[in-house]
């Protein structure tokens, strides 16, 4: 039985102790993942209970979900093109609000993100950063020993408990006084959770990893970091408002299972994904009790653009590093989520700016943070309200730009509408971004799509490569970029040498890549890494007749470890 104060949550007394796994398990729940004594105090019979719980309640809806996607996809394949949803026009024209921003996170001007990891969690929470979204998402490769450790330090850190101690370097890492709000992101809802079953099946991801941080932390964040309300949630890679709506059913079921008034948990949602564009006021409208904003999830949004058009060649997209946000189509998002946003009475979050901090060049240096400069100058002044960095480094030249702007209001809810925005049409959201693609871009595309395939089968989910953040949504583009050149033949315009991409010329790029890699990593770290699975992986991926729905499904299969090791995969 566990005691959370005012309520009492017990598991049914069918439950029984699942000997194989050494976790004491409730009916219907198989853990096939290793047992560890620590992660037995996040799988405890009452919190898998209620992860069981939601899972049997939300999957109908979850699979009807995919299946819509999956239509979707079909719709858009056969030349259909994303839009605004006729039936659901009364709600984008209606006037409605959402619930009241919460006062504790009414300030969310500079946001770090970082995968779940012990160290860098303390770092990150002492950041300097108003919020710290830890992320079992893009940056975090989903690892039985990653997830639950992750859970374990995740509670660690709302109990204010959580220590480092690096014995390298003589270290010791604890929290400040003065930490930044916990935001955690889920997993997207497509992802699987294979070390547990639940009546035979494997779990939502997603739901595995809210069920059981959920659980641990509602009442001590609501005590020491909610100021009475959380815990605060990103979701990721929604398509449709009824991906929405099952958030806010999920969220509605855990808040009566902890007897916590409704509207207690918030979230943010991340439009990142082309088909969300067109549904962001639907979106805020089915979690307008749960709500804290939307933010512009640009890496995941230019990954989308190409999937949702992966049958479309007179929407091809040019090389990678030209698709910033000043592209029409990209200015066009953020101009109409910040409308959206403030007129429903929430934050306009923006994005990442991949640039990290180059330590032993300062020139290089200088650049990469002018650029950061630059591009959270354009957010605040179009009326972001808050922006996200990847690096602690990076926090002061963002919290400059705005302060600068904003001053001491914690945001620009009620100051900037963006009324201009009212005008902006499907054909604006949909717009090709111009530009050339290049030798250089299908070479870069391949050599960062192999190099973070290799670190992501190995346990890590964000790397830094050529002076730039790179995760699961950047290395998507790197994957979906070069299927889309190969698909369609393209003429590499911006080298003028009449070069098109083909089977032939992309085999010869792989080889001389992954030579290039080896010089770089050198030979040793080669040998002992992954990098000639994930070189077939991707090679696989940009070559497949019909394009994966997601890296990360394929690949997780390579890192899923059951004990006892009858059937590695599932
Ligand atoms: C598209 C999206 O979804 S964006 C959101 C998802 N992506 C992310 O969250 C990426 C987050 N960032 C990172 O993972 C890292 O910054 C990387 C991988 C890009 C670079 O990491 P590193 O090479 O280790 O950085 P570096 O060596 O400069 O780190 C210096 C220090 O800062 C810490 N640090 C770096 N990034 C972070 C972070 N995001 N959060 C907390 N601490 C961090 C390191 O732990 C290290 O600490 P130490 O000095 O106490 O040992
Ligand atoms: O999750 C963020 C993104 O840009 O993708
Ligand atoms: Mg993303």
């Amino acid at each position: 039985m566990m005691d959370f104060g005012s309520f009492t949550y017990q598991a049914p007394a069918t439950s029984k102790a699942n000997a194989e796994s050494g976790y004491d398990v409730p009916k219907g729940v198989d853990i096939r993942g290793r047992y560890d004594a620590q992660f037995a105090t996040i799988l405890t019979r009452d919190a898998l209970q209620f992860v069981a719980d939601l899972q049997r309640e939300f999957r109908g809806h979850v699979k009807y979900a995919m299946e819509c996607r999956r239509d979707a996809k079909q719709r858009y394949n056969a030349g259909v093109l994303p839009g605004f949803d006729p039936p659901t026009r009364y709600v984008r024209e209606g006037e409605w609000t959402c619930a009241p921003v919460p006062p504790a996170v009414a300030d969310r001007r500079v946001e770090i993100t970082g995968p779940v990891e012990r160290k860098m969690i303390i770092n990150a929470l002492n950041s300097g950063a108003k919020v710290f979204m830890a992320d079992f998402e893009d940056a975090l490769s989903p690892s039985w020993e990653n997830l639950m450790r992750g859970q374990v330090n995740l509670k660690d850190a709302v109990d204010g408990t959580i220590t480092f101690d690096d014995k390298a370097r003589n270290r010791v890492y604890k929290l400040n006084d003065q930490i930044a709000k916990l935001f955690v992101r889920p997993r997207g809802w497509h992802l699987p959770e294979s070390h547990i079953l639940i009546d035979g099946e494997p779990a939502t991801g997603c739901l595995v990893d809210f069920g059981l941080y959920f659980f641990h932390n509602f009442a001590s964040f609501r005590k020491l970091q909610g100021q009475g309300f959380g815990p605060f949630f990103y979701l990721p890679k929604m398509e449709h408002s009824r991906e929405a709506k099952i958030w806010n059913s999920v969220f509605e079921r855990a808040e009566k299972m902890a007897g916590i008034e409704r509207g207690s948990i918030r979230a943010t949602v991340l439009i990142e994904t082309l088909p969300a564009v067109f549904q962001m006021d639907e979106i805020l409208y089915e979690l307008r009790d749960h709500s804290v904003g939307l933010n512009c999830g640009r890496w995941d949004y230019i990954f989308s653009y190409v999937k949702t058009f992966q049958a479309h060649p007179d929407r091809l997209l040019p090389d990678r590093v030209l698709v910033g946000m000043t592209q029409h189509f990209m200015r066009c998002y953020s101009d109409l989520l910040i409308r959206t946003c403030h007129r429903r009475g929430v934050h306009a979050m923006g994005g990442m700016a991949a640039q990290i901090p180059i330590r032993d060049d300062p020139a290089a240096n200088e650049a990469a943070l002018e650029l950061v400069r630059k591009d959270k100058l354009r957010e605040v002044r179009a009326g972001h309200d808050g922006t996200w960095a990847a690096h602690p480094g990076l926090i002061p030249a963002c919290m400059e730009v705005f302060t600068n702007h904003m001053g001491n209001v914690p945001h620009q809810i009620q100051s900037v509408k963006r009324e201009d925005a009212a005008n902006i049409t499907e054909e604006d959201l949909l717009q090709r971004p111009r530009g050339v693609r290049t030798m250089e871009g299908l070479r870069l595309n391949t050599r960062v799509g192999i190099q973070y395939l290799a670190a992501w089968l190995t346990g890590t989910g964000s790397v830094p490569l050529y002076n730039l953040m790179e995760d699961a949504a950047t290395a998507e583009i790197s994957r979906v970029q070069n299927w889309q050149w190969l698909k369609y033949g393209v003429e590499l315009d911006g080298d003028r040498v009449g070069v098109r991409v083909s089977l032939d010329l992309f085999g010869r790029v792989v080889e001389e890549e992954m030579a290039r890699i080896e010089r770089e990593v050198g030979k040793d770290k080669f040998k002992k890494g992954m990098y000639k699975e994930a070189g077939k992986m991707f090679t696989r991926q940009c070559t497949a007749p019909v394009l994966d729905d997601f890296l990360t499904l394929d690949a997780y299969n390579h890192i899923v470890v059951h004990h006892p090791r009858a059937s590695p995969k599932l």
